[in-house]
C-alpha cells in the first residue's frame, strides 16, 4: 500500500473559526461488513455510501479473490454479486490487507471454515498486531494455521473440511474477535455460541439478521451477552445505505469544540449505542453538542450533530465506556488538552494493540507539543490549560487516528503541529484534509520535511 512507502508530512496551523455543514464518509465497520456479507449472499447486494478508503477497498479485493463480483457504478453505489456461503473459491493470490485489522480478522473468520487455503499479509503496522485472538478460536473449529512468531502476519490458513461449531467466551473487549467467530460459525453445521462479557459494537449481529441469518442475542444471569447463530443459512442480498461514521465525525466534533468561534453541523451520523461514547463524554465535559433531526435509517439511529466552540472541563471517563469509544481516545486526549483541569481515562489496555501502541503514541505526541500527561499501563491522564501549545512533530507509526488527532490539535494550538505521515489518513478518512480546509482549517503539506 502506498502509504507505507511514501510518507507525506502534513502540518496544521491555527484555523479560522470552523463554519459550515459537512458530511463525513460512510461508517468503516458497516462498509467492511456490507462487502463481506454481500459476498456470502446469493444474489446482488447494493451498497450506497460505502467508505472508499484503503482499508475497505482491501476487503473488496479479498472478496473478489474468492469469487465475488464487486462493481462501482456511475452514481457512486456499489453492487456485490455474492458467491454464496459455502461456495467460496480458493484465492490464487496472497491477500494483502494493508493497514486493516477489521478486514483481515473478519476475513480470516469467513475463510477459516471454508474448504480453501489462503495467505494473508499486511503493512508494517498490521504485521505487528496480534492475530492469535482470532486464530485460536479458529483452531478450535478445525482450521489449520501457519503464522509468524506470536501469531503475527504473514499467516496462512487452511479451512476445515468439516468445521465444528464452538461456544466461545470472548476474552477481551473486541468486536473483531466476536465477529470473526460468528462469521466462522456461518459455515459450520449446527449452533455457534459467542459469549460477550463486555458489550462491543453489534454491527455483525444486526447486519447478519438483516441478511436473513438465524441469530439471537440474550443476556445471561451474569449480565453477559449470549449470541447464538444457526449455521449454514442461505443469506439473502440486501440494499444498504451506509450512515456516516461516528469515529470520523469525532474529528470535526472535537475541532469545533476547541477552535474559538466555531459552529458546524455534521450530517447523518450513526448513533449506534455501542459507538457514541465520545458524544456522551464530550457533553459531560461541557461541550455544546446538539443532536438534531434524529431519525432511523437502515436499522440504525442517525442524527445531524450541531457543535459550537465550548469551554470544556476535565472529567473521569468511566472505564466501562471504553468499548463504545475505543477509536476516539486519541482525539479525546486533544479535547482534554483544552479543558480546565485533568481528564482521567482508565481501561485503555486495548489501545496498545491498535494500528500503533496508541497510548504511547498519544502520550509522546502530547509531550512533543507541550501538553502535560501521565501514561500508565492502561490509563492516560491529560492536564488541560497549558499555554504555548504546539510546535512539535508527531510520529504517527502508520496510525491514521494519531495523524488526524494531532492535526486537530494544530488547528487550535499556538504553534503549528506537524505529523510525520499524513498519507495513512487514507486508510479510513480520505477526504479529511479537504473537508477540514473547507470548514476554515489550514492543513498543508509540510514540504517533505517533518520539522
Ligand atoms: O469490528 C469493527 O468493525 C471494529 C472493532 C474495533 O476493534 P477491536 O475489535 O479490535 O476492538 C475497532 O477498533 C475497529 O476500528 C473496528
Ligand atoms: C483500530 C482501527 O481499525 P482496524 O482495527 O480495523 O485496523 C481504527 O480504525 O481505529
Amino acid at each position: 500500500m502506498s502509504h507505507g512507502t511514501s510518507p507525506t508530512p502534513l502540518a496544521a496551523r491555527t484555523a479560522s473559526p470552523l463554519k459550515g455543514t459537512v458530511r463525513v464518509p460512510g461508517d468503516k465497520s458497516i462498509s467492511h461488513r456490507s462487502l463481506m456479507f454481500g459476498a456470502l449472499a446469493v444474489g446482488r447486494t447494493t451498497v450506497r455510501g460505502l467508505l472508499e478508503s484503503e482499508d475497505v477497498l482491501a476487503t473488496a479485493e479479498a472478496m473478489r479473490a474468492v469469487g465475488a463480483k464487486i462493481v462501482k457504478h456511475a452514481d457512486g453505489s456499489y453492487t456485490v454479486d455474492g458467491i454464496g456461503l459455502g461456495s467460496l473459491l480458493e484465492p490464487d493470490r496472497v491477500i494483502d490487507f494493508g493497514n486493516a485489522g477489521t478486514g483481515v480478522r473478519l476475513t480470516m473468520g469467513i475463510f477459516g471454515t471454508h474448504d480453501i487455503a489462503a495467505t494473508f499479509v499486511g503493512d508494517a503496522s498490521l504485521s505487528k498486531r496480534p492475530m492469535g485472538r482470532v486464530l485460536d478460536p479458529l483452531r478450535q473449529m478445525g482450521t489449520a494455521v501457519i503464522a509468524r512468531e506470536g501469531d503475527r502476519l504473514p499467516a496462512s490458513i487452511r479451512g476445515a473440511r468439516t468445521p465444528a461449531p464452538i461456544t466461545y467466551r470472548v476474552p477481551m473487549a473486541s468486536a473483531q474477535v466476536k465477529s470473526a467467530v460468528l462469521l466462522a460459525g456461518l459455515n459450520c453445521p449446527g449452533e455457534t455460541t459467542v459469549i460477550e462479557p463486555i458489550p462491543t459494537r453489534d454491527h455483525t449481529e444486526k447486519m447478519l439478521a438483516g441478511f436473513g441469518a438465524d441469530i439471537s442475542v440474550t443476556v445471561n444471569e451474569a449480565g453477559e451477552r449470549v449470541i447464538k447463530l444457526q449455521g449454514q443459512p442461505t443469506l439473502k442480498p440486501q440494499d444498504i445505505d451506509v450512515p456516516a461514521d461516528p469515529s470520523s465525525a469525532a474529528f470535526p466534533l472535537v475541532a469545533a469544540l476547541i477552535v474559538p468561534g466555531s459552529d458546524i453541523v455534521i450530517e447523518n451520523v450513526m448513533l449506534n449505542e455501542h459507538r457514541t461514547g465520545i458524544i456522551t463524554t464530550l457533553i459531560e465535559m461541557g461541550g455544546d453538542i446538539e443532536l438534531v433531526n434524529r431519525r432511523s435509517a437502515g436499522g440504525e439511529e442517525v442524527a445531524d450533530i450541531r457543535v459550537k466552540h465550548s469551554k470544556l472541563k476535565g472529567i473521569t471517563v468511566p472505564a466501562e465506556r471504553a468499548p463504545s469509544m475505543i477509536d476516539e481516545y486519541p482525539v479525546l486526549a486533544i479535547a482534554a488538552a483544552f479543558a480546565e483541569g485533568d481528564t482521567f481515562m482508565p481501561g485503555l489496555d486495548e489501545l496498545r494493540v491498535k494500528e500503533s501502541d496508541r497510548l504511547a503514541a498519544v502520550a509522546r505526541g502530547l509531550e512533543a507539543n507541550g501538553i502535560p500527561c501521565v501514561e500508565t499501563e492502561d490509563t492516560l491522564t491529560v492536564t488541560g490549560g497549558a499555554k504555548g501549545l504546539g510546535g512539535g512533530t508527531v510520529v504517527t507509526h502508520l496510525d491514521h487516528r494519531i495523524a488526524m488527532s494531532f492535526l486537530v490539535l494544530g488547528m487550535a494550538a499556538d504553534k503549528p503541529v506537524t505529523v510525520d505521515d499524513g498519507a495513512v489518513i487514507a486508510t479510513s478518512f480520505p477526504t479529511f484534509t479537504s473537508l477540514f480546509n473547507g470548514l476554515g482549517a489550514d492543513i498543508r503539506d509540510a514540504g517533505g520535511v517533518a520539522a
